[in-house]
């Protein structure tokens, strides 16, 4: 496999019980990329998330991140290596924007609490939030802003791979395009791969650098947004695209 394929799905399958989500699933995602997922609800899209950072297993077939089959992987490691942002992030309700944020990085490295502390500004300052929110508590944020500073944590870690499902989903729709103008800058400013959730379709052709339509646990397109646009290859996609 070339190293520079971030995830790997091979023949997947997925069974809750008795019930198959999904089936024969295959996909590769590069390296820096940013993959969105958009289809029907129930379609599998939290399903595959979850399956790239082992919070669920396969019922069959063989998951590769950075190269290395995750079931034989040491899933602490594996977790801290991958963000997970989803929408209304549970952030700790009685601890600062600062321990926070700092939770992961704290955990790290607590023998260097100056290191942490300049970690903590720069990730304030990545995600756009002003230095003197640090000290607030998250009720004293607005939704936009806690979905930042959920972004910030999840940033923390420093990870190659960053999961989010559909985390701008509850935010006003000013709001919700400058998170987009946001995350397309910290893409680019950080080199990290995304995958991200989304109902919008407006939302995954804008920030996906690849495209995946999902329907009923299989994929209708994974390609390029001016494809999707401009090939649709099913109804399904038609459908979804025109407007
Ligand atoms: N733990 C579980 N046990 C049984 N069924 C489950 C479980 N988790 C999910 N499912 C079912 O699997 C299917 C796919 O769920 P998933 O959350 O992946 O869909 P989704 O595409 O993310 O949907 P949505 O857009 O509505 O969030 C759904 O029918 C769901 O009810």
């Amino acid at each position: 496999m070339g190293n520079d394929i971030a995830i790997r799905f091979e023949h997947v399958t997925k069974s809750y019980r008795e019930r198959e989500i999904l089936n024969d699933f295959n996909m590769e995602i590069r390296r820096g990329e940013f993959l969105t997922i958009i289809g029907s609800s129930g379609s599998g899209k939290t399903t595959v998330l979850k399956l790239i950072n082992g919070l669920i297993s396969p019922t069959f077939g063989i998951i590769y991140v950075d190269g290395k089959d995750i079931s034989k992987e040491d899933q602490t490691l594996l977790r801290r290596n991958i963000g997970y942002v989803i929408q209304g992030i549970g952030l700790f309700p009685h601890m600062t924007v600062r321990k926070n944020i700092a939770y992961v990085p704290g955990l790290l490295n607590h023998r260097d609490k100056e290191k942490t502390r300049r970690a903590v500004e720069r990730l304030i300052d990545v995600v756009g939030l002003e230095q003197e929110m640090l000290d607030r508590y998250p009720s004293e944020l607005s939704g936009g802003q806690r979905q930042r500073v959920g972004i910030a944590r999840a940033l923390a870690a420093n990870p190659d791979i960053l999961l989010m499902d559909e985390p701008f989903g509850a935010v006003d729709e000013i709001t919700r395009k400058m998170l987009q103008n946001e995350i397309l800058r910290i893409h680019e400013q950080l080199g990290v791969t995304i995958v991200f959730i989304t109902h919008d379709i407006k939302e995954a052709l804008k920030l996906g650098t690849r495209v995946m339509v999902m329907n009923k646990g299989h994929v209708e397109q994974f390609d390029t947004p001016d494809n999707i646009r401009n090939h649709p290859a099913t109804p399904f996609v038609q459908e979804l695209v025109q407007d």
